[in-house]
């Protein structure tokens, strides 16, 4: 960290504070993006999803109680109607009635509620788009949770040791299918191509009745629900300066970094004494995250993600100079613009120390972000492919180190948490490892190390690297396709089983090589993300 870091001047506090203003209702925009939603819904485009995108953001960019914002949520209501999500369009209607104070669409919108009214009522369960979908099964830990800290399964310790530092350990033998461990995120952003499809806070799909945060034009809800907590719990600190960020560095991590840093402060509400008191209390070396009391300890997860490595870089290297440069603009924009300027003096440590919390956090969060992953279905080829949809920080599954032929997986569940799945039995005392984003079986050997070494600041000698495993085809099994085809619940978990269990028996017999052992994870992938959650 520069040592003049803290010690800027007043002037140039308040040029980085004007800078970030740059984010803000626009109602011609609003109209623009609406009729740009138009043309994709035309008969002749029929782009029904590019529509709702288009839509939404029109949404975003008028202000409450505007004839835009009616418009743009009636237009949205016509799309519902066309896709037969009948419930949908009346959520439209009667938003769009919210926005019509001089009652302009008043006629149209009661004609629309009376038909949408009718359809709902004649359309059986089964017609309703998403309905023949099962509701997620909820997914629980294979092994009783830690009375501590629920998320995590009590067969797993953390150790350390000078190779990985911090990693997880089982006492008990883990077989391929056991959950060990479901967290949910510190922080997360959304990719911006999600931005207008997914909640900001719960990230859940819900294009057609996203509502705007009132003050920037980036963040968008499901409910008003989730709009009241993200706001009491981050967004407000971060409203419009992350549509700054997001436009200036374009960098997830750094918007990631942001979320954490508003998290943090909403969480101790603005009191940065007792935030600072709280973090000189924390060492790495004497907190282990499994026992703390995740139950009725405040704020432990913060206490967890403080501790959590970071990346050690040469002071004069341009990643970290673009570090403490973001940092500062976090603290200028953090002090002179949110509710802690009210309070704001220079001189007081706590306040000086907001800049070095972003410098710290922006560090964490590039030595332990990982994507969550949605399976998209590319056509005409029918292949499954893994699109990140968002960036996340785990206090926990951080924990976990990494192998390029991994024993455990992460699964996106679709509420937001992850759950850490084995897909390589695991001897007692074994270690679990994850996998970083550098498989042995797409990427050599060369490339995967100089990656990780770049990106994580070490140098792999997992069995894959070791023994250079080649890399491999994925393997694709008509199986696979069918249990996503039949979206049904029972009779996936009844699959499932089944091919567990060849697998299994292929393992002990030693029939089955690496490539099976991996397309079984593919397997799992597919099964969790599409069918079972
Ligand atoms: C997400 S953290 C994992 C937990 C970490 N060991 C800790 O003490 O907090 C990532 C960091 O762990 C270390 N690490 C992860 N996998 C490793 C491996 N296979 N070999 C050596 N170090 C590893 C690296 O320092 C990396 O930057």
């Amino acid at each position: 960290m520069p040592d003049n870091f803290l010690r800027a001047g007043q002037q140039r506090l308040t040029h980085c504070a004007e800078r970030t203003l740059v984010d803000g209702k626009d109602l011609r925009k609003a109209a623009e993006l609406c009729v740009e939603g138009n043309a994709m819904h035309h008969n002749n485009m029929k782009r029904y999803m590019d529509a709702v995108k288009l839509y939404n953001r029109s949404i975003a960019h008028s202000t409450n109680g505007s004839q835009q914002r009616a418009q743009a949520y009636w237009q949205r209501s016509k799309v519902c109607v066309k896709l037969k999500r009948y419930a949908d369009c009346l959520q439209n209607i009667k938003l769009a009635r919210a926005s019509d104070g001089p009652g302009l669409l008043r006629q149209k919108l009661n004609l629309a509620e009376q038909c949408a009214r009718r359809m709902l009522l004649s359309v059986t369960d089964d017609a309703t788009p998403g309905s023949i979908r099962h509701e997620a099964a909820t997914l629980k830990l294979s092994f009783p949770a830690y009375e501590n800290a629920p998320r995590v399964a009590n067969c797993l310790v953390m150790r350390r040791n000078p190779r990985y530092g911090r990693y997880l350990e089982t006492n008990k033998a883990l077989k391929v299918g056991d959950v060990v461990m479901i967290d949910n995120p510190y922080a997360s952003v959304l990719e911006p191509e999600f931005c207008y499809v997914r909640c900001d806070h719960c990230q859940r799909p819900a294009p057609f009745t996203l509502i705007p945060c009132e003050h920037c034009t980036n963040a968008m809800y499901c409910s008003f629900e989730c709009l009241s907590s993200a706001r009491t719990q981050y967004h407000e600190f971060e409203c419009r300066l992350v549509h700054h960020l997001a436009e200036t560095t374009g960098d997830p991590f750094v918007l990631l970094a942001w979320r954490a840093v508003a998290r943090t402060i909403g969480t101790y509400r603005y009191n940065l004494r007792t935030l600072k008191q709280r973090r000189n209390m924390l060492s790495k070396i004497e907190v282990n995250p499994l026992l703390l009391d995740w139950v009725d300890g405040q704020n432990i997860a913060f206490s967890a993600v403080h501790i959590l490595a970071s990346l050690a870089r040469a002071p004069n290297d341009p990643v970290e100079a673009r570090a403490a440069q973001l940092a500062w603009e976090m603290h200028c924009h953090l002090v002179s613009k949110t509710k802690l300027t009210a309070n704001y003096d220079p001189d007081s440590v706590p306040y000086q120390w907001v800049g070095e919390m972003c410098y710290h956090f922006l560090k964490v969060m590039q030595c332990n972000a990982r994507p969550a992953q949605l399976m998209r279905r590319d056509e005409p080829e029918g292949r499954y492919r893994a699109v990140p949809f968002a960036l996340r920080c785990y206090p926990l599954i951080s924990l976990l180190n990494h192998s390029c032929a991994p024993n455990v997986k992460c699964f996106d569940l679709r509420d937001g948490r992850c759950a850490v799945v084995v897909i390589q039995p695991i001897a007692a005392g074994g270690q679990l490892f994850a996998n970083y984003g550098y498989d042995y079986l797409q990427t050599g050997r060369d490339e995967r190390r100089e990656g990780l070494q770049r990106d994580y600041g070490f140098s792999c000698n997992c069995n894959a690297c070791e023994n250079n495993y080649p890399t491999a085809e994925p393997f694709h099994s008509n199986r696979v396709d069918t249990i996503l085809r039949t979206r049904d619940m029972p009779e996936a978990a009844r699959n499932m089983a089944k091919l567990l269990a060849e697998v299994k028996e292929g393992v002990g017999d030693g029939r089955v090589p690496h490539q099976q052992l991996a397309e079984l994870e593919r397997y799992f992938q597919l099964l969790y993300c599409e069918v079972l959650n």
